[in-house]
C-alpha cells in the first residue's frame, strides 16, 4: 500500500491568471498521483501550462483552487519563509538555462543551495564532490562555467539540484539547449539518479526523444493531463 508521506498528490488543480479585467484559465482540473521512484515526462503545446504546473508543484506559484499534498503535507498553508525552507529541503529544480554563477567554480556552484540550509551544510563539500564524480565531472570541479561545455554545465545544474537530497526533482526543458547526444545522456542521468535517490522526477519537455525515455508520459491538453501510451 502507498504511504502518503512518499507521495505527490494533486486533485482538481486549477490555475487562472488575471490580467487587468481578463481572466486566463490555464490549468482546468489537473489530477496526478506519483510515488517516490516514479518518473514522469509532461509534454504539450507551447502555452498549454506545463511550466505553470511545474512552478506550482515546486511551490514557486500558488494554485487558484484544488489540492496539492506533497509527502503528507500541503505546502500552500505555509507562510512565505516556511515555503522557502520547504523548497530548499524538498525540491530540486533544473531549468533550460543552467543559471550557474559565472564567477564561481563548478564545485562552488553546486554548494550554493547548502548555504541557507544549516543541516545540509555539514558534509556539503564531500557530497558535492561525490555528486560531481557521479556525473563524470571529477576533473572539472575548479573550472568556471564558461570553461566547460553546455552538456557539462547542465550536469553541474543537476548536481546543484541534488545537493540538498530533494524528494522531488523538477526539470523544465532541461535539454532545450543541448544536442541530441547530450539530450539522451542528460535524460538517462536524470532517470538513473531518480532510481538511485528514490526521488519523484517530473520533467517538462518539447523533446519527444527525451519523453520516450521516461516510464510515464502525460500530455497537457486543454488544461488537463492526459496519459500518453508509451
Ligand atoms: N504570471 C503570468 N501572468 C499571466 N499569464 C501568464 C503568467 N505565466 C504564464 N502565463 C500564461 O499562461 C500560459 C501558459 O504558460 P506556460 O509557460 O505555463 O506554458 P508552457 O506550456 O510551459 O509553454 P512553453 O512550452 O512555450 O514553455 C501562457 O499563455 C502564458 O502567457
Amino acid at each position: 500500500m502507498n504511504n502518503s508521506n512518499d507521495q505527490l498528490i494533486v486533485r482538481e488543480l486549477t490555475k487562472t491568471f488575471s490580467i487587468a479585467t481578463e481572466s486566463l484559465p490555464i490549468l482546468a482540473g489537473v489530477d496526478l498521483e506519483l510515488s517516490r521512484g516514479d518518473a514522469l515526462a509532461i509534454t504539450g503545446p507551447s502555452g498549454s501550462g506545463k511550466s505553470t504546473l511545474l512552478y506550482i508543484l515546486g511551490v514557486l506559484d500558488q494554485p487558484t483552487s484544488g489540492e496539492v499534498i506533497q509527502f503528507g503535507q500541503n505546502p500552500f498553508v505555509l507562510n512565505a519563509k516556511e515555503q522557502a525552507e520547504y523548497r530548499n529541503h524538498n525540491v530540486g529544480f533544473i531549468f533550460q538555462d543552467h543559471h550557474l554563477m559565472p564567477q564561481f567554480s563548478v564545485l562552488e556552484n553546486v554548494l550554493i543551495p547548502t548555504m541557507v540550509n544549516q543541516e545540509a551544510a555539514n558534509d556539503a563539500e564531500e557530497r558535492a564532490r561525490h555528486l560531481l564524480e557521479r556525473v563524470g565531472l571529477q576533473d572539472r570541479m575548479h573550472h568556471r562555467p564558461a570553461q566547460i561545455s553546455g552538456g557539462e554545465r547542465q550536469r553541474v545544474a543537476v548536481c546543484r539540484a541534488l545537493i540538498n537530497n530533494p524528494r522531488l526533482l523538477l526539470a523544465d526543458e532541461p535539454t532545450g539547449n543541448l544536442d541530441r547526444t547530450n539530450t539522451e545522456s542528460i535524460g538517462k542521468l536524470l532517470l538513473e539518479i531518480n532510481q538511485e535517490q528514490n526521488t519523484i522526477l517530473i520533467c517538462v519537455t518539447h523533446s519527444s526523444e527525451l519523453a520516450a525515455l521516461f516510464p510515464q508520459h502525460q500530455r497537457l491538453r486543454d488544461g488537463l493531463l492526459v496519459t500518453e501510451s508509451v
